[in-house]
C-alpha cells in the first residue's frame, strides 16, 4: 500500500483550475521532488495534501484513509507536517518557544497548575526545553535558542521550520522550497540535513523546489506538472532527458550541464 495517493484530484478556484486530474502516489520512504513553472499548482497540492483545501473532484488517501474530509490539525496528528513557502515562524517568540508551540501539545497540565507553577509544571517544562533543544541540534540552531525567531537570517528560518515540523513527528514531511533564499553553499548543507533527517526520523518526503540541483542531488524520482497536470513521473534521469521538461523547467543550459 502507497503511504500517499492522489486520484483524479482536481482542484478550481472559480474558473481556475489549479490542479487537474492529477494522480500519484509516494511509497514508504521515499524522496520525491515536485517541480514545474510558477503558477504550475505545487503548492497548491501541498494544500490540498494538508487539508488547507477540499479537492474540487477526486480522493486523497493517506495511508489507505480518505483524508479530503479531514481538517488540517487533525491531519497534521496523522502523520502529515510541512513547511512553508512564504516562512511561518511565530516571529515575536524565541527560537525555542517555536519549537514549544508544537510539544505543548503534548503537556497534561492546566491552566490553574501553571499559574501555581505546580512542580509538576516545572518538570514538564524541564522536559519541553530539553526536547526543544534536541530538535534545535539536529538543525544546528542550539546556538540560537534564544534569538527572536525574526532576528535570524532567511535560511536558519527555514532550519528552524523544518525542525518545528519534525517536533510534530510526522510520517510524511512536506517541504515547500526550502532553499529558497539560500546561497549555493547553504544549499549543499541543506541537503545534507535532509538526507540525515529523513534517515534518522524514517521519514517519506515530497520536495518543492527551484533550486534544480537540490533536486537533482536529493531526488531519485521527480514529478512534473505543468498548468495543474502531471507531465511526466519518474526518474531523475529520466525527467532530465525528457525534452518537454528539459525546455520548459530546466533549459538548456541545465541539459548541457547535464550532459544530454
Ligand atoms: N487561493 C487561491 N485562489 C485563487 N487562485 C489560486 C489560489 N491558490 C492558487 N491559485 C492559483 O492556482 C494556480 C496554481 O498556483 P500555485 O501557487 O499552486 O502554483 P505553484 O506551482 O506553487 O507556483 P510557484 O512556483 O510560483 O509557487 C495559480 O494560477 C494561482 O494563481
Amino acid at each position: 500500500m502507497s503511504l500517499l495517493e492522489l486520484k483524479n484530484v482536481t482542484k478550481c478556484f472559480g474558473g481556475i483550475v489549479a490542479v487537474k486530474d492529477l494522480s500519484f502516489s509516494l511509497n514508504d520512504g521515499e524522496i520525491v521532488g515536485l517541480i514545474g513553472p510558477n503558477g504550475a499548482g505545487k503548492t497548491t497540492v501541498f494544500n490540498l495534501i494538508t487539508g488547507v483545501y477540499k479537492v474540487t473532484e477526486g480522493i486523497i488517501l493517506f495511508e489507505g484513509k480518505d483524508i479530503n474530509k479531514c481538517d488540517p490539525v487533525s491531519i497534521v496528528r496523522g502523520g502529515i507536517a510541512r513547511t512553508f513557502q512564504n516562512i511561518r515562524l511565530f516571529n515575536k517568540l524565541s527560537v525555542m518557544e517555536n519549537i514549544k508551540t508544537v510539544l505543548f501539545r503534548e503537556a497534561n497540565y492546566n491552566f490553574t497548575q501553571v499559574l501555581m507553577k505546580t512542580p509538576k509544571v516545572v518538570k514538564m517544562e524541564r522536559h519541553l526545553t530539553e526536547r526543544s533543544m534536541e530538535y534545535l541540534k539536529v538543525v544546528g540552531l542550539e546556538q540560537y535558542a534564544n534569538f527572536r525567531a525574526d532576528s535570524l537570517p532567511y535560511g536558519l528560518q527555514r532550519k528552524l521550520e523544518i525542525a518545528r515540523a519534525l517536533a510534530l513527528k510526522p510520517k510524511l514531511l512536506l517541504l515547500d522550497e526550502p532553499a529558497a533564499g539560500m546561497n549555493p553553499e547553504e544549499s549543499l548543507a541543506l541537503v545534507d540535513l535532509i538526507r540525515y533527517i529523513k534517515e534518522q526520523y524514517n521519514l517519506t518526503i515530497i520536495l518543492i523546489e527551484h533550486h534544480m540541483d537540490v533536486v537533482m542531488e536529493l531526488c531519485p524520482r521527480i514529478i512534473v506538472i505543468n498548468f495543474g497536470e502531471l507531465l511526466i513521473d519518474g526518474s531523475k534521469e529520466k525527467v532530465q532527458s525528457d525534452e518537454r521538461v528539459l525546455k520548459a523547467y530546466l533549459g538548456e543550459e541545465y541539459a548541457n550541464v547535464a550532459g544530454n
